[in-house]
């Protein structure tokens, strides 16, 4: 999907990317084809391969905010980050930031929980790239994008590496 989207297909990258997933069935609980990226982080081609494909994909787009969601969108965010020319957003888990903070709350596949971020962090009209690990309900980018849309930002996109299938797909 991110592939046909970007212009990636046939891109060899991306075999070596997905390869560097482990997936462990039934984690944390029954059902759940876990996606393991701290084995991609081990391997530093596909860790620099993955970076590499968005920094090409977003680098020339005024984007002046990458927004990474805790925690695992802070192993990729600040990397792609500095290579844009874009700051660094932290979205956190509650409690955690200890300014006044704007939240929402959302579902997760084993759960809920929420989304916090500074206030005055983005200003009006700037461009935010929003980067995870991977979608699977969805639920975490839903939310993240309504707290960044709370604020009217110039959204230019959401990327992850990978997208999840549960163990009946
Ligand atoms: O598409 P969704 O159903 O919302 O699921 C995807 C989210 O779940 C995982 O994070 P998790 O909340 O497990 O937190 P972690 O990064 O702290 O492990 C993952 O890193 C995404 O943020
Ligand atoms: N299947 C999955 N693998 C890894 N992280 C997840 N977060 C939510 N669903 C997940």
């Amino acid at each position: 999907m991110f592939a046909e989207e970007n212009g990636l297909r046939g891109d060899p990258r991306l075999q070596g990317i997905s390869d560097a997933i482990r997936v462990i069935p039934h984690f944390p609980k029954p059902g759940i084809m876990f996606q393991d990226i701290t084995t991609l982080l081990l391997d530093h081609k596909a860790f620099k391969d993955t970076i590499d494909i968005f920094v090409e994909r977003y680098r020339e787009m005024d984007i002046s905010v990458v927004a990474g969601v805790e925690a695992r969108g802070f192993m990729f965010g600040p990397s792609i980050a500095l290579a844009i020319g874009a700051k660094f957003l932290p979205l956190r888990k509650p409690g955690k930031l200890p300014g006044s903070v704007i939240s929402e709350a959302y579902e997760l596949e084993y759960g809920s929980d929420c989304l916090e971020m500074h206030v005055g962090a983005v200003q009006p009209g700037e461009r935010v790239l929003v980067i995870d690990d991977l979608v699977a309900t969805g639920g975490t980018l839903s939310a993240a994008i309504r707290l960044l849309g709370s604020l009217q930002p110039q959204r230019e996109a959401i990327v992850y590496p990978r997208r999840t299938s549960t163990i009946n797909d």
